[in-house]
């Protein structure tokens, strides 16, 4: 036998196993891995384009420059006129009034022959007399001139000129016009030169005039990183978390995470392996999006210093992952709503609050939520790369002040120490989360669960409760002893007190379950949409008391329809649900006691109903994954691994990722997962499920063969498998146990009696003209064999054709059928019969059996009321299930007790229950008890209309001799 690993040996192995899990499931989900490391580079490239459109919009002006040396801008020409935004062609450089005087046409004649660098030809250029003329074609021809010069020739030594320009400020593709300086002042210089060269007859007088702006500091910065990158960075953190989350939850709601803690994983493992595998990813991503930003240039990224940077980035997605652990519970689309959040938050800071003004406590309450220090962070870093000659901050300077910051309250350097602060603070809420949540079998520890001494010292802590964190339990109603009504059940149960009574426990049982019983709590929740109101689910009793063994070596067959409290009688035994009454014990271990169920999940190899795989992981890999939870030694996994792919036929797919089995192949694995580690009871849910019947069969000896030294539990819907594999069998039934035993003594107990098959030979119905179908039943050998059944045993045949009569005979006729059959045997020849073939009903039949009268059981206990209508046309109410029913108002003196019929029920596809029919009227027996003859409490509510009688219910067990179906 192999020695498991323990403690911190196994902690470590479960670690490393999780951690290779989770390398595997990243590097198969490629995907999304790569979007999770590079969906940066698409933020970077949208904030790169940002950048670009905005420095082409703002070119042509230097608000946004430190101008220490401004270019004087010297005798600039007048332009083309087709260089004015929106003009209308064909258009004129210029016009001017005035053109009665020579002297005026001369110079503007030298204004369009001395234009700097371009000489404005004639066409450009239209005069008139006076700028009355002017204003009036301004007016009938809009947009066809950027300006205009209106001259008067007062006296030789004096001539006057006026400018006129199209002011208004326009914008084209992002660009903004100035009309001043684009087309006044060049009018105005070339105006003046040749006026002045006029006045003074010298016609090369030299005449430059230069206009240069003030030296200024940038009036306003401007950073794509500072605008968008708190929005960009929050949502590349939420783009990767989406993606990281996704398996997380995944885990949990495929119940992946339970199958592991059943198997004994650590829950530090579980999360030491994600906050590893968080790490790696949140340190790759935070490299490349520096790296990213560097590629494309941003001073944001090239003047500050790396490590600064890097460490902004990486800490503040860990918090966010931290952050968004807390909705591993709920779902992404949450997620999403906390960034919103988290957005409006960020747009605050970005109006300076609370680090601009504000109170300490503001900002401390401010700095909890990592995005708003994000946004702070970015803002100083974009602060200090504002302008060429800004030189960002390096890891030296991270904890001084910007010298540009009139209100220092926060440095880089505070800022990480925030971040590593709130790192833990939403981490541990995240794990108070993840305990006081409902997880998926719906259970949760108290909200106070830490205040427990146990939790820390692993004694006790792990008391589970079944409410939602905003509803709480209604007081759990006591469980009514009732003593079973089966012998067998009844003498199991006093062994199983017997047993408790003896100081030592009997060595050959595996399991005891003593009244085990499990009530899920009613509920109060309040919801609130337009008004609050109050929600109350009652009480339910899912298993009402069970008292039974389960022996080593053998296999338990646990039977029960639908909703009979398998299921959760299972999830008991293995510690997922709490119980709420009685006790069971695993080879000793108490399923009450938090110390018991450790020892009880390192003894228990469960196969649940439902397959608990990853999609993405190969059979091998699934099992050595399992192996190492389970603390099988390094050294024997990969053959444990290779033997029980090989016992469950997976060797040749042990390669196969789950997501492509077949649905039996899926069953295997997870037959082949219950029998890893040598467990000492082996719980099978359904374990064939999906299977061929050549891999039924196969699976069926694999768990025969797991039966030596070891208890088996298998719940099962195929009577056959139960009827092949079980050792004894138990059928559950509305949380009861209905019965137990051997698989023959089932049948002979509860079967409808006994199956007698008489096949006929060729001579027999050697006929000619054989009919092929029942008809073949005119026959005179079938005939005379009918006839016999009918007048010994008073019993029709079940199923006919030409070559065989099925009969089924009652268990009270088998006091008759040892002559019976021995006169039938005589009689062989004379009846023409082949062969003749006794046996018991079937299981199925048993099954059947027992869920039926369990359906009427419960609905006599829940007293509701069905119609009766008898053939007489009277109509009574009687409860539903009721067996013997007396008409009221049919006493006489003959028959005191009245009349009375037996209703027959039957069951839908449902299960429930319904009226078929009922017997003849016969007297009721004298002796016959009364159950109910007045309505109770809930059936008077019922009792509706008036003139409706409620019948007289009988003890069935009074009635003696009566006609039963
Ligand atoms: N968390 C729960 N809260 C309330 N009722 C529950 C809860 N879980 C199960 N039940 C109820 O308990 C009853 C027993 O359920 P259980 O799952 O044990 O049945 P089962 O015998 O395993 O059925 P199946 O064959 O369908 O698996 C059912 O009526 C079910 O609706």
């Amino acid at each position: 036998m192999v020695e498991m690993l323990k403690g911190i040996p196994l902690l470590i192995q479960q670690f490393k196993a999780l951690l290779k899990k989770n390398l595997l499931l990243s590097w198969r989900n490629k995907r999304a891995t790569f979007m999770q490391l590079f969906s940066s580079i698409f933020f970077i490239f949208l904030m790169f384009c940002i950048e670009q459109a905005i420095k082409s919009r703002f070119s042509d002006t230097t608000a946004y420059q430190n101008v220490y040396d401004p270019k004087p801008l010297m005798s600039p020409p007048i332009p083309p006129c087709e260089d004015k935004f929106y003009v209308k062609l064909p258009c004129y450089d210029f016009v001017w009034s005035g053109n009665r005087s020579p002297r005026i046409q001369s110079i503007v004649k030298n204004i369009m022959a001395n234009n700097p660098g371009r000489p404005i030809p004639s066409h450009k250029v239209r005069s008139f007399r006076t700028k009355e003329e002017v204003d009036a074609w301004l007016f009938s021809d809009p947009m066809h001139c950027p300006g205009a010069l209106h001259f008067i020739d007062r006296n030789a030594t004096v001539i006057s000129y006026g400018i006129q320009t199209n002011s208004t400020m326009v914008t084209k593709r992002g660009k903004v016009e100035d009309p001043t300086f684009k087309f006044q002042v060049p009018l105005q210089f070339a105006a003046e030169r040749e006026i002045a060269r006029s006045l003074i007859q010298v016609p090369n007088f030299s005449w430059n005039v230069g206009i240069k702006e003030f030296a200024h500091p940038a009036i306003k910065t401007f950073s794509a990183v500072g605008m968008v990158g708190p929005t960009f960075f929050l949502t590349i953190a939420m783009f990767s978390f989406v993606l990281q989350i996704g398996s997380l939850i995944t885990e949990k709601e495929l119940k992946l995470r339970q199958a592991m803690s059943i198997m004994g994983l650590y829950e530090t493992a579980y999360w030491l392996s994600w906050l590893t595998w968080e790490t790696i990813i949140t340190f790759l991503s935070s490299i490349f999006l520096v790296l990213f930003g560097i590629m494309f240039r941003f001073d944001f990224f090239v003047h500050n210093s790396f490590a600064v940077l890097f460490l902004i980035f990486f800490l503040f997605q860990f918090n966010m992952v931290s952050i968004y652990l807390q909705f591993s519970s709920g779902s992404s689309t949450d997620a999403v709503k906390i960034t919103v959040a988290f957005l409006l938050m960020q747009l605050v800071t970005s109006f300076g609050f609370p680090y601009t003004f504000g109170t300490n406590r503001h900002r401390f309450i401010w700095s909890l939520f990592p995005p708003n220090l994000l946004a702070k962070a970015l803002d100083m870093l974009e602060k200090a790369t504002a302008t060429p000659e800004d030189k960002g901050i390096s890891w030296s300077s991270r904890a001084k002040c910007l010298p540009t910051e009139m209100f220092c309250n926060i440095t880089i350097a505070d800022i990480y120490k925030w971040f590593v602060a709130t790192f833990f603070l939403w981490v541990l809420l995240a794990l108070y989360f993840d305990n006081i949540i409902p997880n998926s079998s719906g259970v949760r520890k108290s909200i106070f669960y830490f205040l427990n001494p146990g939790y820390w010292t692993g004694r006790g802590g792990g008391k589970v409760e079944e409410s939602g964190i905003f509803s709480w339990s209604s007081a759990i109603p006591p469980l009514e002893y009732t003593p079973p009504d089966d012998e067998d059940v009844c003498e199991e149960e006093n062994v199983v007190k017997q047993q408790m009574n003896e100081p030592t426990g009997d060595p050959n049982i595996a399991v005891q379950l003593r009244g085990l019983a499990k009530t899920y709590p009613g509920t109060i929740k309040i919801t609130c949409s337009c008004c609050c109101k109050c929600e109350r689910s009652s009480p339910y009793h899912a298993v009402k008391g069970i008292w039974m063994n389960f022996a080593k070596d053998q296999l338990f067959c646990l039977l029960g329809p639908n909703g009979a409290g398998k299921t959760t009688t299972i999830n008991c035994l293995i510690g997922n649900i709490p119980v709420t009454g009685g006790d069971a014990l695993v080879y000793g271990n108490s399923v009450r006691n938090s110390v018991g169920l450790t020892n009880i999940r390192k003894l228990i190899g469960v196969c649940p109903q439902f397959d608990i795989l990853w999609a993405e992981l190969s059979c091998q890999e699934h099992l050595n994954l399992f192996a190492s939870i389970k603390g099988m030694p390094p050294a024997s996994i990969n053959s444990v691994v290779e033997k029980l792919l090989a016992k469950v036929q997976l060797s040749d797919a042990a390669k196969t990722r789950a997501g492509s089995c077949s649905g039996g192949m899926k069953r295997r694995l997870s037959v082949a997962t219950a029998l890893m580690g040598d467990p000492k009871l082996i719980i099978l849910d359904e374990p064939t499920t999906g299977m061929d019947p050549v891999t039924r069969r196969h699976v069926w000896d694999v768990i025969e063969d797991a039966k030596k030294g070891r208890a088996i539990i298998l719940t099962t819907h195929s009577m056959e498998e139960a009827d092949i594999l079980g050792d004894r069998i138990g059928i559950v039934a509305k949380g009861k146990l209905r019965c137990i035993g051997t698989s023959i003594r089932l049948k002979s107990r509860f079967g409808t009696g006994f199956i007698a098959t008489v096949s006929f030979g060729e001579s027999a119905s050697g006929l000619t003209h054989v009919n092929e179908d029942a008809t073949a039943s005119t026959e005179p050998h079938h005939l005379a064999v009918k006839q016999f059944f009918k007048h010994r045993l008073d019993v029709v045949p079940k199923e006919e054709n030409k070559s065989f009569l099925t009969f089924v005979i009652p268990h009270e006729k088998e006091g008759l059928m040892t002559r019976f059959f021995a006169e039938l045997q005589e009689r062989e020849k004379a009846f023409g019969i082949l062969d003749i073939q006794l046996g018991l009903t079937t299981l199925e039949e048993v099954f059947l059996n027992i869920a039926k009268q369990a359906e009427l059981e419960s609905a006599v206990a829940e007293g509701s009321l069905i119609t009766l209508t008898l053939t007489s046309g009277q109509s009574l109410e009687i409860p539903r299930g009721a067996r013997f029913v007396g008409i009221p108002g049919t006493e006489s003196s003959e028959n005191p007790r009245g009349l009375m019929v037996e209703v027959y029920w039957e069951q839908d596809e449902t299960g429930a229950v319904s009226i078929s029919g009922h017997s003849l009227e016969t007297p009721a027996p004298i002796n016959a008890r009364t159950i109910a003859s007045k309505a109770t409490t809930s059936q008077k509510a019922n009792l509706g209309k008036p003139g409706q009688v409620l019948g007289i219910i009988f003890d069935p067990n009074d009635i003696q001799g009566s006609n039963t179906r």
